[in-house]
């Protein structure tokens, strides 16, 4: 009996493999398919250790998360090459932006993710089940994107609590993914937010993955990532007139480096 369950598992396994080798589609499926059940399982076991240690919706629980996330690369074959880790240490909160390509990004968030730091995420994660469960225990802020007055509602009240937690908040500004190797115009929540507060803002760029993973072509193999956390942007002294020159000062910066460190030659001069 147990003779027969094992030749039929590595039946299984060996009929998998095959179709992974002769079809890309498969291979992607079955890949991103394993990462959303290990993200699913693994947030359950994760929501179940914040529970007990942390007793609630914490940003402490990011601790927790972020030990289980950095071992999914592991899975996958990916690397990280990290630079500038030392831009994170400044006094008191900060705001993160960085590009967003795919939801494999979660790994490299928590590959540099610094103390106390939440992001801000779309309401409709909280409908993933288990993996909606842990980013609200993980203290992720939601926003609704279809209103853009709740929006910056939400914001504007956590302008005003970042000092009192000593937060760093981390946003996507691209608003979305996007995975052409290029930025998407950015949109201005984050850079409000931080001249609300008057802290700084801290670029951290991922270079592309196109050359490992590209959902139009099916492409997924293992891959190296390099991440840069560019020196903070200081907001001291500027109103939300300086607004828009922040937000294309830190778009140009953020696409010369993502030009840089993906090898592409840069553009940043030409097209904005
Ligand atoms: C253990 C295993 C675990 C496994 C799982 C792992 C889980 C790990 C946990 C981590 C979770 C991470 C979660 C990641 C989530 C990623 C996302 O969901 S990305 C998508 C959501 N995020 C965003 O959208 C953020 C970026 N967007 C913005 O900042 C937007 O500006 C906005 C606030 C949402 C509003 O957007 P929109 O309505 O499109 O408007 P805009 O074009 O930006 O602005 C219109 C107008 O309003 C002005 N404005 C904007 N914000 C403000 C403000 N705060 N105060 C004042 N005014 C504001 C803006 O200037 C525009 O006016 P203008 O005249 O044109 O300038
Ligand atoms: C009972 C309901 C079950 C639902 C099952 C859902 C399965 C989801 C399982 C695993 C997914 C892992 C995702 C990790 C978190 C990813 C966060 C993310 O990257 O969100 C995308 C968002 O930034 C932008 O969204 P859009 O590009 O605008 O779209």
């Amino acid at each position: 009996m147990e003779l027969g369950w094992l030749l039929c598992g590595t039946a299984v396994l060996l009929l998998l493999h095959v179709l992974m080798e002769l079809s890309p589609a498969v291979n992607f499926a079955l890949r991103i398919g394993f990462y959303c059940v290990l993200c699913l399982v693994s947030s359950a076991l994760a929501a179940a250790a914040c529970l007990l240690v942390n007793g609630g919706r914490t940003v402490k629980n990011m601790r927790i998360i972020k030990a289980v996330v950095k071992t999914f690369k592991y899975f996958f074959g990916l690397r990280f090459e990290v630079k500038g880790l030392e831009n994170f240490e400044v006094e008191g909160p900060a705001i993160i932006v960085s590009n967003h390509q795919s939801i494999l990004d979660m790994m490299g968030l928590m590959e540099v993710l610094p103390d106390n730091c939440v992001q801000v995420g779309k309401k409709e994660l909280m409908y993933t089940g288990t993996v909606g469960l842990i980013i609200y225990l993980g203290g992720v802020i939601f926003i609704n994107r279809k209103s853009t007055s709740s929006a910056k509602m939400v914001m504007a009240e956590v302008a005003k609590t970042m000092a009192a937690e000593n937060l760093k908040v981390w946003v996507y500004p691209e608003g979305t993914r996007n995975c052409t190797g290029d930025l998407l115009p950015f949109k201005k929540g984050a850079f409000h937010l931080a001249v609300q507060a008057q802290v700084p803002v801290i670029p951290v760029v991922y270079s592309s993955f196109t050359t490992f993973y590209n959902p139009k072509t099916n492409l997924f193999t293992s891959g190296k990532i390099k991440v840069e956390i560019l020196p903070p942007i200081e907001t001291k002294g500027l109103t939300s007139d300086d607004v828009t020159d922040l937000t294309d000062r830190c778009f140009h910066t953020m696409r010369e480096t993502l030009f840089r460190l993906s090898g592409r030659p840069s553009e940043a001069k030409d097209s904005s």
